[in-house]
């Protein structure tokens, strides 16, 4: 669908009169949970999704069958202040990857029947090095915004948004910094493996962005400190509210995207689920500042969508118990 909006002023007025949830379909969910062939209870957290799911889908007997991953790529000026373990190329070699069918996220989504899709935004463009100019234009950002928006298939019925984008990491602990607040080493990680050196250099780039740029409105400091695909995923979990499409968001660079949306206007994570814990140290203090409690911790950063995509498989059995269990009535079996 295309974005129906042009300046970041018309993407705030979309975000303000966003859809909320079916009440209707979360009281006919809990419902139906009440009277399927288990004990109260005994299926823990795959009921509580199963029940936000159907409240999302506006279906209280909701189907998982068009799971979607949308993978946005990015380059960044700054890199230039060596800020990663690897080359800024790799960014555009694992797009020609992903296209060819070679990374875990393609493995990952063929597992779980996800449609997938690669946008390569802009890589022979760097966003400007943040550490002395902001990094995207209003032009540029909203251009990735839209991106974001106009991936999201409105026929599907579940959106993982991930990223590739060599420097990313250090983008995400600014932006995570300007939002929620903190020093900048609260939330500079090693991000693909950087040495004490690098840690330091990127920990120095983050303090020089907060000092240099007024960051005190969320879309600003996207615009500042952040980057194209951090724009797109911002575009797509926004897009995918106005189509009742729930979201499980992915590590570090796509839930600090995420932060975007949570500090722009209330409540506009509640139809996203975090789908792991990433071992970039400062995921689980972004996740703790927006309230989500991730459903894996596997190890993995890897980014990519990855960790999200492993948690389709918990949202397919959430979802299948739900709607495919037979209730007490129909299974003849005595209930407590
Ligand atoms: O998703 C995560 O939590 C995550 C943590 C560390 C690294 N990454 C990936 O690694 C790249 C960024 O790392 P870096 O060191 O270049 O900033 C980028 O392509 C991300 O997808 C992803
Ligand atoms: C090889 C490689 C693959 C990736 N996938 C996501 N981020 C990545 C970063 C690197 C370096």
């Amino acid at each position: 669908m295309t974005a129906a909006f042009d300046t970041l002023d018309s993407f705030r007025t979309i975000l303000a009169a966003q859809t909320v949830v079916d009440s209707d379909a979360i009281a006919g969910a809990n419902q139906r949970n009440g009277q399927l062939t288990k004990p109260p209870g005994a299926l823990g957290r795959l009921e509580d999704l199963a029940i936000w799911y159907a409240g999302w889908r506006g279906n209280p007997k909701p189907t998982l069958e068009h799971p979607q991953v949308v993978i946005f790529a990015g380059n960044h000026g700054v890199c230039a202040q060596g800020v990663s373990a690897f080359p800024a190329e790799v960014t555009a070699q694992m797009v020609a990857n992903f296209e060819h069918g070679g990374a875990a996220i393609n493995q990952l989504s063929k597992t779980f029947g996800a449609k997938m899709t690669v946008y390569a935004m802009a890589l022979d463009t760097p966003t400007a090095d943040f550490t002395t100019a902001p990094a995207m234009t209003e032009a540029e950002v909203v251009t990735a915004l839209q991106t974001g928006w106009n991936a999201v298939d409105p026929e599907s019925d579940l959106l993982v948004a991930g990223e590739m984008g060599i420097g990313n990491t250090t983008a995400a602990a600014a932006l995570a910094c300007a939002l929620l607040g903190g020093n900048a080493a609260d939330w500079t990680g090693r991000g693909t493996g950087v040495d004490d050196a690098g840690l330091a250099r990127k920990t120095e780039a983050v303090a020089k962005a907060l000092m240099l740029h007024d960051t005190s409105d969320p879309l600003e400091a996207l615009r500042c400190v952040g980057g194209r695909e951090l724009a797109g995923i911002v575009g797509a979990i926004a897009a995918a509210r106005t189509h009742r499409i729930p979201v499980i968001l992915d590590g570090f660079i796509c839930t600090s995207a995420a932060a975007v949306l949570f500090k722009a206007c209330d409540g506009a994570l509640d139809h996203t689920v975090a789908g792991h814990l990433s071992a970039e140290g400062a995921h689980r203090r972004l996740l703790k500042e927006l309230g989500k409690e991730p459903l894996l911790n596997f190890g993995l950063r890897l980014g990519e969508g990855s960790g999200a995509a492993l948690a389709i498989g918990i949202l397919q059995a959430a979802v299948a118990c739900h709607s495919g269990m037979a209730t007490f009535a129909e299974a003849g079996v005595s209930d407590g």
